[in-house]
């Protein structure tokens, strides 16, 4: 099962929430969230990119995904450990991040060409474990702005990155991320408003009765 939605957006929160309902009902939760920072190379190098590291890499769509899809793909062993211990493997971002990100900066909707590409890659290619659905925490782009924004005033070492701080690229992901789920993208996509505030327990309830 995997969350997605825009940077801010309550991701973590919601796996957060969601896990410890799950686990009240005495289901088994392993979480998981990408990128693995501190875990993988790959996802170093992403951040340092995104922080103005590695000189001009952070402007090549194609060499951050690749790096991003690297990420996954050195997991891919451990998901599938993970999916046959547990009743439900819970992942913070997946490949439909990899889609939305590519479109939105390439200013591609989610028919063009890279979406295809990230799914060539990761899927055929890398053969990464598809997922049974995906939940989309929809908020507005301004709102998860300022969420991701009291996140970085309030933690250490949560300065907002450069994909964090491009209100242009959060719009358009917002935009892309909706048709993906609108075309279900790669697995089913429940929607869930992040604004309103999730009911963990319908929520629970809806998966596991799925
Ligand atoms: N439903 C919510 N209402 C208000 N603030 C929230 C909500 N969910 C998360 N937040 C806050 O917004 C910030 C971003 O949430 P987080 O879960 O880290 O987002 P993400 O993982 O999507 O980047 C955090 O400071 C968090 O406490
Ligand atoms: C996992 C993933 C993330 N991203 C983007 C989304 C985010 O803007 C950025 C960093 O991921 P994010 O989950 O926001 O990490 P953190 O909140 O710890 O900084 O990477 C992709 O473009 N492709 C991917 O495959």
């Amino acid at each position: 099962m995997v969350i997605e939605g825009l940077d801010g957006a309550g991701k973590r929160t919601l796996a957060d929430g969601l896990t410890a309902q799950l686990r009240a009902k005495g289901v088994s939760v392993a979480s998981l969230a990408f990128p693995r920072y501190g875990k993988s190379v790959h996802a170093d190098l992403v951040k340092e990119a995104l922080h103005r590291g590695h000189g001009d890499l952070a402007d090549s769509v194609y060499g951050m995904a690749v790096l991003y899809a690297l990420d996954r793909s050195g997991a891919a062993d451990d998901i599938r450990a993970l999916r046959d211990a547990h009743d439900v493997v819970l992942l913070d971002r997946y490949v439909a991040s990899n889609a939305a990100y590519a479109a939105a900066r390439l200013r591609q909707d989610a028919a063009g060409e890279v979406v295809k590409w990230v799914w060539e890659l990761e899927v055929d290619r890398f053969g990464l474990p598809r997922p049974d659905a995906h939940l989309l925490l929809r908020v507005a782009p301004a709102v998860a702005a300022e969420r991701a924004e009291r996140r970085a005033e309030a933690e250490t070492d949560r300065e907002r990155d450069a994909f964090e701080t491009d209100d242009g690229l959060q719009r358009r992901c917002a935009a892309v991320y909706d048709e993906l789920a609108a075309s279900g993208w790669l697995a089913p996509w429940h929607v869930l408003d992040g604004v309103a505030g999730v009911d963990l327990e319908a929520l629970a309830t809806t998966l596991l009765g799925q």
